[in-house]
């Protein structure tokens, strides 16, 4: 028999352009794989190549900067926007920094709008001109995908359709655009391009990187995960598991370091962490709630949660 592959792959097609049976049949895959692994991979969702392309290109122009440069972009706003140097993440409970350095681009919401004044702005380069419009694309579209996704995850729990979307209309989601360099001589025996975590946020979206590297953990071990041009990887983070009282796990990955020739070779990604917007409540959906399982997490919002989690992965001090 065919070993079926561990994650599942899906096209969104089927959701967005399927019939009522096609689209609730969708639903249904998307939350029982979310469910077996935490992690699927997306066809058929319309983010056009070239603008993942394009970006890739920017960040990599940006990360090949002068130092002296790219630090006039570290904003010390706890990490949250533009450049975040080497050294300065590392996995919760890890002992040492993460092998990279990031870029981050927020929610941009209009002056005057309640949140403008909670969401620090975004930071754009200067050398760079052509970043801001290509980087605001990207969010555009990666958000219209994670609000589908997110519709489909709704019907699979039997909620109203707008659950989550409204959780994360105006939400905190950000695009980290990753560099991580070739692995010098000197560094440190324990240190890895990104150590075992799992992500904060509800889903997390993530384009297909330069290189390979990313893994799972699954019954005590690990498996690359791996997408063709073309595809997404889409990962359950914590606010989601928790919401639905473990149901869905926010299963451990990380990133290794590549081994022999590929050593010297730089690697890039941009995942999309999507997140509520600060106020939305994080309250555990009744229906995952039973005798067996009774709820393991009080309310929280979801700019406390996120709060407590960059003080345990270094990027804010307390
Ligand atoms: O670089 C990648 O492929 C994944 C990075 C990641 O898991 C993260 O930043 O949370
Ligand atoms: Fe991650």
């Amino acid at each position: 028999m065919l070993k079926q592959p561990l994650v599942t792959t899906l096209n969104l097609k089927d959701y967005t352009h399927g019939t009522s049976e096609q689209r609730k049949e969708f639903a249904q895959k998307f939350g029982e794989s979310l469910r077996n692994i935490g992690f699927i991979i997306l066809e058929g969702h319309g983010v056009d190549h070239n603008l993942l392309d394009k970006n890739y290109d920017v960040f990599q122009k940006f990360f090949g900067l002068p130092v002296e440069t790219k630090s006039k972009y570290d904003t010390n706003e706890g990490g949250v926007r533009g450049y975040t140097g080497f050294g300065k993440e590392k996995a919760k409970d890890a002992k040492v920094a993460d092998l990279k350095e990031f870029w981050h681009v927020g929610q941009q919401v209009p002056d005057g709008h309640p949140l403008s004044y909670i969401y620090p702005k975004n930071v754009w380069v200067e050398e760079i001109p052509e970043m801001k419009s290509l980087n605001l694309g990207l969010y555009t579209e990666l958000e219209r995908v994670a609000k589908i996704m997110l519709e489909a995850l709704a019907m699979y729990f039997d909620l109203r359709q707008d659950f989550f979307t409204d959780m994360i209309t105006n939400g905190n989601s950000i695009i980290r655009a990753i560099h991580y360099p070739p692995i010098g001589e000197d560094a440190d025996p324990n240190a890895v391009r990104a150590g075992a975590h799992e992500d904060i946020n509800l889903i997390t979206i993530l384009p297909e990187a330069t290189e390979s590297g990313l893994e799972l953990l699954s019954d005590g071990e690990w498996h690359p995960v791996e997408a063709e041009k073309g595809q997404l990887i889409v990962d359950a983070g914590d606010m989601l598991s928790r919401i639905t009282n473990e149901f869905i796990p926010a299963t451990t990955h990380r990133v290794v370091n590549p081994a022999g020739a590929a050593k010297n070779t730089s690697r890039f990604s941009m995942p999309f962490f999507v997140h509520p917007y600060p106020n939305a409540l994080l309250q555990t959906i009744p229906s995952t709630i039973t005798d067996e399982n009774p709820e393991k997490y009080p309310t929280i919002t979801a700019g406390d949660f996120l709060y407590q989690r960059l003080v345990e992965i270094g990027l804010i001090k307390e």
